[in-house]
């Protein structure tokens, strides 16, 4: 679920620092997952982040909280001139995902540490089985420092936190739990052609590693949740027509992108493009959207394809007579383009 930010003109912006006095436990509010607590001239303090109120500190930074998974994610948005720290690190004019401990300190030298209180994660495949933990733990792969912080799950992937040290910036990790060598073979042709892609709105796909049991894909990481969350949150469940213009182009600039490179977003076996499908780069208004979830994407869109079957909604009416008649193929472009104009409804119905 996204949470609106306070207007600029509100009084959450008069003060130079607002805190919120802490509540009492996640159990008696169960909308309340996760509080920042500071120490000040000696007292406790709290900000209490729940899925239907922001917070801010001051001006900057932006802080919301999501559930995608019953698990939860904190993400803040640093839009202040100085900038702040996370963990020592230094961050400005950035979004970043705040893991269960991590430290948040500001230019005053203001340091909180942010608790989750909520955490019933409900990861499907995961590459912290058996049991996620309960404190944030980390594995090593690869290059990369991958941390138990669940951003999400689908039917094929589990996507964890991960932090790419080299370059000092958080990313995402999709796991997907490998089965047979040839699957791995497949996959791995598909996320070389997508490694090539570059489109301020395409997710893009900075690295892979393989083992035994798990394809690990590094991904560009996305804090303001998905589409499908945002159109759902918004009042009356729909967007304005100047932000749902805003959102359409950005997918049609990306889908432009994709097919002159003769790459289809319709998967082998399912329509991909969905609203679930696409991101928001950070949290807030007017988005930039990341199409995502390229897993089945395939090259040579044109060639007609017998394998139906998925999100039905989002079909075109030559996929959904494809499916009762196999011997009925359709084609990915007009098809992604259908869900596009699907999608622009779902928008603004
Ligand atoms: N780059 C990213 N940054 C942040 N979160 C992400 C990113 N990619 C995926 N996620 C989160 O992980 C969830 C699952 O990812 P994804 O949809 O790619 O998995 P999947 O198993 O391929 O899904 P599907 O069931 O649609 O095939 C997404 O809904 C999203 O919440």
């Amino acid at each position: 679920m996204r949470v609106t930010c306070p207007s600029r003109g509100s009084d959450e912006f008069k003060h130079p620092i607002r805190l919120l006095p802490t509540q009492p436990s996640c159990s008696q509010t169960s909308n309340i997952c996760a509080k920042l607590v500071t120490e000040r001239e000696g007292r406790k303090e709290a900000i209490v982040l729940s899925l239907t109120r922001p917070a801010t500190i001051g001006r900057n930074p932006e802080l919301c909280v999501r559930s995608p998974n019953g698990g939860v994610i904190v993400s803040c948005q640093d839009l202040s001139r100085n900038g702040v720290s996370l963990n020592g690190q230094r961050i400005k004019k950035a979004s970043f995902i705040m893991m269960d401990s991590d430290i948040l300190t500001l230019p005053n030298s203001l340091a909180f540490t942010c608790i989750h209180i909520w955490s019933e994660s409900k990861e499907k495949l995961t590459i912290f089985d058996p049991t996620p933990p309960i404190r944030p733990t980390h594995k090593c792969i690869g290059g990369y420092v991958v941390t138990s912080q669940c951003l999400g799950s689908g039917s094929f992937a589990t996507v964890h936190l991960a932090l790419d040290p080299s370059r000092h910036r958080q990313v995402a990790c999709k796991s997907i739990r490998a089965k047979r060598e040839q699957e791995v073979g497949q996959v791995m042709k598909e996320v070389q052609i997508l490694m090539s892609l570059k489109h301020p709105n395409i997710n893009e796909i900075y690295d892979t590693e393989e083992n035994k049991n798990f394809i690990h894909i590094f991904l560009q990481l996305c804090t303001g949740g998905d589409l499908f969350t945002y159109i759902t949150s918004a009042t009356n469940h729909r967007l304005c027509e100047a932000e749902a213009k805003y959102i359409m182009y950005q997918l049609l600039q990306g889908l432009i992108y994709l097919h002159d490179k003769m790459i289809s977003h319709r998967g082998k076996e399912r329509i991909l493009l969905y609203p679930e499908n696409i991101l928001l780069h950070a949290p807030g208004p007017y988005p930039r959207i990341l199409i995502a979830d390229f897993g089945l994407a395939r090259p040579n869109a044109y060639q007609e394809t017998f394998n139906v079957c998925g999100t039905v909604s989002y079909l075109p009416p030559e996929a959904i007579l494809a499916l009762d008649n196999k011997q009925l193929g359709y084609t990915g472009m007009p098809s992604d383009c259908w869900s596009a104009g699907v999608i622009l409804y779902i928008m603004l119905w």
